[in-house]
């Protein structure tokens, strides 16, 4: 086994991830003041996908771009490898400037660069051998020399009896497996997941992010991913940029990105994954403004030691309120332990001003939703 995994290993020890603390760290990806216009035919305005992008992916990450539909992320990921040639600035992969190249020199660059979709994009008439080996065949390897390569990729996807078969013959999961394994037959520096698992179901998307979480392990490849799902955000990003009318409006740790989002956007992406919303019926009644009998409804969320501590019980005891809690959870979040309550805080004005002062002191994010009518 240590000899198959010496076959692929095309990452140097020094490409995997930097230890937490680490300063200087090499870039594997830059996009740097990258737009992109489109100019669709018959019409006379263009369509403005990317505005003055910046990316940087250190070598041996796991980053995630995240956004809604039509916020600019096809147009990002294949801008990496020129797939969509920018308007202005520039992408720079492992060193090399794309930008500055084009026919036989960006052909040659982009074997430094893997590829996988959302609908697998494999050749029907191969078999998965063949559609591995394909990449490798227009390269102008020889036999020997792609199945030395094409053997240990199918082993590591748990594909090696599938060999012979054909995609139609395969599920969804098996196909993305194939197709991951034909992006890493050239040996990459950069695999660029483009909606990897948006058509599998929950239990595949599991596994296919194992595989690429493995994949990112083993073989110290850096992945660039996009994606409209913040569960693949939780489960193997190391860092994530949101994206938003073609603009990145947010960048993060991933740990810190959903304990601390700094956007409206990332607060709703992050609300939309938590299911943490106010019953409706209060939505329904909540007010903007404070008044005379009305009390605050906040949303607060707490991580690290904030989680042990009693703080509601501290709360209502120091700040002489009643605390109404609404709805509540705890998540995980990687290394991380994120809670998540709805509380109404029932008082006068003074004291829940004075509840709220408190809970910003003790690190909570607290967001007021708004204000609700007690008329007892
Ligand atoms: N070839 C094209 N010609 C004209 N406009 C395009 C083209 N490709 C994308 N666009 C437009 O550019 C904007 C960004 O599209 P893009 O596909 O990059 O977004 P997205 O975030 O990937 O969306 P989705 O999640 O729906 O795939 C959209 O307004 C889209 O309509």
């Amino acid at each position: 086994m240590a000899t198959r995994q010496g076959g692929l290993f095309f990452g140097r020890p020094t490409d995997r991830p930097p230890p937490a603390g680490a300063t200087s760290v090499a870039q594997m990806i830059r996009l740097q003041n990258v737009s992109k216009t489109y100019y669709p035919r018959g019409k006379s305005a263009g369509v403005e996908a990317l505005k003055a992008v910046d990316l940087h992916v250190p070598k041996g990450q796991i980053h995630g771009v995240i956004g809604l539909s039509g916020a600019g992320k096809s147009t990002l990921i294949r801008c990496v490898n020129l797939l969509e040639r920018p308007t202005t600035g520039t992408v720079t992969v492992d060193g090399q400037e794309l930008t500055g190249l084009s026919g036989d020199a960006l052909n040659q660059a982009r074997h430094r660069i893997g590829m996988i979709f959302q609908h697998f994009n494999l050749l029907t008439s191969r078999t998965v051998y063949a559609n591995v080996a394909l990449p490798l065949e227009l390269m102008g390897l020889k036999t020997d020399e792609i199945r030395e390569r094409v053997t240990p990729l199918l082993e590591l996807d748990r594909l090696a009896d599938k060999a012979r078969h054909y995609p139609a013959q395969l599920s969804g999961g098996q196909k993305q497996r194939v197709a991951i394994a034909r992006a890493l037959a050239s040996r990459p520096r950069v695999l660029l997941c483009d909606e990897a698992t948006s058509a599998l179901d929950p239990h595949t998307t599991g596994a296919i992010l194992e595989l690429l979480q493995d994949i990112n392990q083993k073989l110290g490849l850096t992945i660039l991913l996009i994606t409209h799902e913040m569960e693949v955000v939780k489960t193997i990003c190391h860092r994530v940029s949101l994206i938003s009318g073609g603009e990145l409006v947010e960048e993060a740790e991933v740990g810190d990105f959903f304990t601390a989002p700094r956007t409206r956007l990332g607060r709703d992406f992050l609300n939309d994954f938590l299911e943490l919303e106010p019953p409706r019926a209060l939505i329904e009644r909540l007010e903007e403004a404070p008044g005379e009998h009305s009390h605050p409804v906040v949303r607060l969320a707490f991580s690290g030691d904030a989680v042990s501590t009693p703080l509601v019980s501290r709360l209502a005891r120091e700040c002489g309120i009643d605390v109404s809690i609404l709805q509540a959870k705890v998540e995980s979040i990687q290394d991380r332990t994120l809670g998540l309550m709805i509380a109404e805080l029932m008082g006068d004005a003074e004291d829940t001003r004075r509840a709220l002062a408190y809970l910003e002191t003790h690190d909570l994010q607290v967001e007021v939703l708004g204000h609700v009518r007690r008329d007892a």
